[in-house]
């Protein structure tokens, strides 16, 4: 990259090198021109009347490009499905959702590219929910010229991962509950789960197929879950009765039933004593009671994953640590805050 003087009228689709400042009665207006910006034709009169017959463009090598595109095609590269991208201003791109749905990010992706000389792009959070037209990320390079090569790096970065930033919309599904507790079947108390679940699931566009009652009591309780999958439930909820009481028998129902416990302890509190198993492909979540007592809990982080169609491991339980702990603050930001934005 060069500096290179050049006569205004000549400067047309070139790239100016500094700031062109407009001084009135010996004040400052700020900068009329920014360095950076592509010299138009409307631009000419304006300069001239500046008393600018030279000004300093950049001399492009062939190797370089202007921070604009690159910011553009960097913006092109990292924006999978359902995300839409805006700009360059200062060659910043942004990406928003096409969408409402679950945020994925490729970090693996996302941290070549950041290390990358010149090229930055940050993003929200891996598997927040995010609503349609939400801003998601921003990309740009810290030069005002950088090599086409880092440009052409990050595009190669994209491609080989087949996407970086994408959006999952929820699908709508039939979400069955069976609620346990002997005081609640037998109507010693009413029942606080079924409206919980039933709020949480909504919010998400999908419905609930039914809502069942099960005593303490390991078989009936695997009879019903059996049921809410024979009758066509896409996820099914078991609250209660997953600590240590002799009567909480509902992590010992879930594997009668055949279903592959992926995990029985989840780093969420509140949230601790969560179990995710599969019945085939059908996701079983044993809910502790706090997903009842507490406004946001390990169901905020698992159930929109779910509906989202990810196939939730053991390890992305695991990862849930750093981050897994509630704040409990006065009045609830979430999702505004730190729980559960896990570490990878
Ligand atoms: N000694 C220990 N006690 C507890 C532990 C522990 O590790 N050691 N873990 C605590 C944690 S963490 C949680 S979370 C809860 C989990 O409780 P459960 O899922 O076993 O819940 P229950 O014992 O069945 O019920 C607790 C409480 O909530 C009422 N309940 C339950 N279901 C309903 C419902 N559908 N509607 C209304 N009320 C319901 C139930 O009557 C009990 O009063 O365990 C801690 N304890
Ligand atoms: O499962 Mo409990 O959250 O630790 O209240």
């Amino acid at each position: 990259m060069k500096l290179q003087a050049i006569k205004v009228e000549e400067a047309v689709g070139k790239v100016l090198s500094h700031d062109i400042t407009k001084i009135v009665k010996g004040e400052s207006k700020g900068a009329l021109y920014k360095k950076g910006h592509i010299i138009k034709q409307e631009d000419v009169p304006e300069l001239l009347k500046l008393g600018k017959e030279n000004i300093y463009i950049l001399d492009l090598e062939n190797s370089d490009i202007h921070e604009d595109e690159a910011g553009i095609r960097l913006g092109k590269a990292v924006s999978g499905d359902c995300v839409t991208w805006q700009g360059p201003k200062e060659s910043r791109v942004n990406m928003y959702a096409a969408s409402g749905g679950l945020l994925k990010i490729n970090i693996p992706a996302l941290e070549a590219i950041n290390e990358l000389p010149d090229v930055i792009l940050s993003t929200l959070p891996d598997n927040t929910v995010v609503k349609e037209g939400e801003m998601l990320a921003g990309t740009k390079v810290i030069p005002l010229v950088v090599p086409e090569k880092t440009v052409l790096t990050a595009e190669n970065i994209c491609r080989q991962a087949g996407w970086v930033i994408k959006v999952l919309p929820f699908r709508k599904l039939k979400v069955g509950a069976v609620i346990t507790g002997s005081e609640v079947y037998k109507k010693r108390i009413r029942d606080g789960f079924g409206p919980v679940i039933t709020e949480k699931v909504e919010a998400f566009g999908s419905e609930i197929l039914g809502i069942d009652f099960a005593p303490d009591n390991a078989e009936i309780i695997a009879a019903k879950i059996n049921k809410m999958a024979s009758d066509g439930a896409d996820i099914i909820f078991v609250t209660g009765g997953m600590s240590v009481d002799p009567d909480d028998v509902t992590p010992h129902a879930i594997r009668l039933v055949g279903a592959k416990v992926e995990k029985y302890g989840a780093a969420a509190l509140p949230g601790a004593m969560f179990m995710l198993a599969y019945l085939g492909d059908i996701p079983v979540m044993g809910v502790p009671a706090c997903g009842m007592f507490f406004k946001v809990t390990i169901v905020d982080l698992m159930l929109p994953r779910l509906l989202a169609g990810e196939r939730v491991t053991r390890k992305d339980i695991v990862a849930l640590a750093c981050g897994g702990l509630c704040r409990a603050c006065p009045e609830c930001r979430y999702p505004n805050c730190t729980f559960g934005k896990g570490s990878h």
